[in-house]
């Protein structure tokens, strides 16, 4: 057979395989608009309908990992599928999600990645006015950076926790490549400033020293910020992402800047909902223990002799007195499990002060 007459037979059979997937997808968001009938049918008197379940979108993406035997890969898999259910949900409720914003920051990447792309997304311009607009209800969830595997944790994150009544219903985790970008009229060789966010920055700093040791670096409120003003400025340049370059249409004079190959952020998905357990689960809480010596053993021997493995442990100061702290812990569990359910019991015997800030399903992609 000819080679034209190869790509024909062949696209004859994907074109009668696109239509099956169209008619399995129809067919599949058919489901979920019963599925948001059967959910209205059932309310209480005064209930709102919950039509985002994160513990069943964990469970789906991960039963689709499990079964997937390529050529395609299983992330790839899974972010196919995320747009699926992403779509089916939008049929439900359309999710509105406030990010830290401006557009093409990071956080936005990563609400996209959590949520897929059917979804009305808001930026804002600070992490607090992300919380402010959860609290309000004007959102459905919100979106916040919460660490960074080069440059720790983000204080304004872990701060806003302390005002706010919030749930944390989700985790993303994103790969972060930084790029030095440039406009079309940048001068290459006359690079004077270099602006991005502080984070960004610090996380290129090594790259810099190498490469621009004489620029200037101007810190702004966020690396989205930093490409726009590259877009009218001869001589500078931008530390950025993919997401940013492609808004300000702006180009690549060095990719993947980074210092460390495996840098990544860890973002938070904020709510008024509790999530229940999927067998596979993270628990974040806030405890403030009295101060004296030993509060911070005493604090982790609970965890310690139930076998419960602590992912992080911050430290910020309380805000309610000089020299006191509050202590933010991550540990995999659901607070509604029974060992879990003691740990608690025990920490909270010795604190001043437990919130327990939510648990959710781990990041599957
Ligand atoms: O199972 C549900 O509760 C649904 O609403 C269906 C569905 C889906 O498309 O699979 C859609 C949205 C939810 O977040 C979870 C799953």
């Amino acid at each position: 057979m000819s080679e034209a007459d190869q790509l024909k037979a062949l696209r004859v059979r994907i074109d009668s395989l696109d239509e099956k997937i169209l008619e399995l997808i129809s067919e599949r968001a058919s489901c979920a608009q019963e599925v948001a009938r059967v959910k209205m049918r059932s309310l209480a008197a005064g209930e709102t309908p919950v039509f985002y379940r994160p513990e069943r979108e964990a469970w789906v993406l991960k039963h689709i990992m499990e079964l997937n035997q390529g050529p395609l890969d299983n992330e790839e898999m899974a972010r196919l599928f995320r747009e699926i259910m992403s779509s089916c949900l939008a049929l439900e409720q359309p999710l509105k999600i406030a990010y830290l914003g401006p557009e093409g920051t990071f956080t936005q990447a990563a609400a996209l990645k959590h949520f897929g792309h059917a979804v009305i997304s808001r930026p804002m311009a600070a992490i607090d006015e992300v919380f402010r607009e959860v609290a309000a209800g004007a959102v459905n969830f919100g979106v916040v950076p919460v660490e960074n595997s080069t440059e720790g944790a983000v204080n304004h994150t872990l701060d806003s926790f302390l005002e706010h009544d919030m749930v944390i219903c989700g985790e993303v985790e994103l790969r972060i490549h930084h790029h030095l970008l440039v406009g079309d009229t940048t001068k290459t060789d006359k690079i004077s400033r270099i602006y991005s966010h502080a984070q960004s920055l610090a996380q290129c700093r090594k790259w810099l020293d190498a490469n621009y040791p004489n620029v200037e670096r101007v810190a702004v409120s966020s690396n989205a910020d930093a490409a726009r003003r590259v877009k009218s400025e001869w001589n500078s340049a931008a530390i950025a992402g993919d997401m940013a370059a492609e808004l300000y249409g702006l180009s690549k004079l060095a990719e993947k800047i980074e210092d460390r190959p495996d840098n990544s952020t860890r973002f938070l998905i904020i709510g008024s909902q509790e999530v229940p357990p999927t067998g596979d689960d993270k628990t974040s809480i806030i405890a403030s223990m009295r101060n004296k010596p030993g509060a911070l053993h005493e604090l982790l021997v609970p965890f310690h002799s139930n076998g419960i493995d602590l992912t992080r442990i911050e430290t910020r100061p309380s805000r309610s007195g000089k020299w006191t702290y509050v202590f933010f812990i991550d540990f995999v569990g659901h607070h509604r499990d029974p060992l879990i359910r003691d740990v608690l019991d025990r920490i909270q015997q010795e604190a001043v002060a437990l919130k327990v800030l939510g648990s959710y399903p781990k990041a599957v992609l």
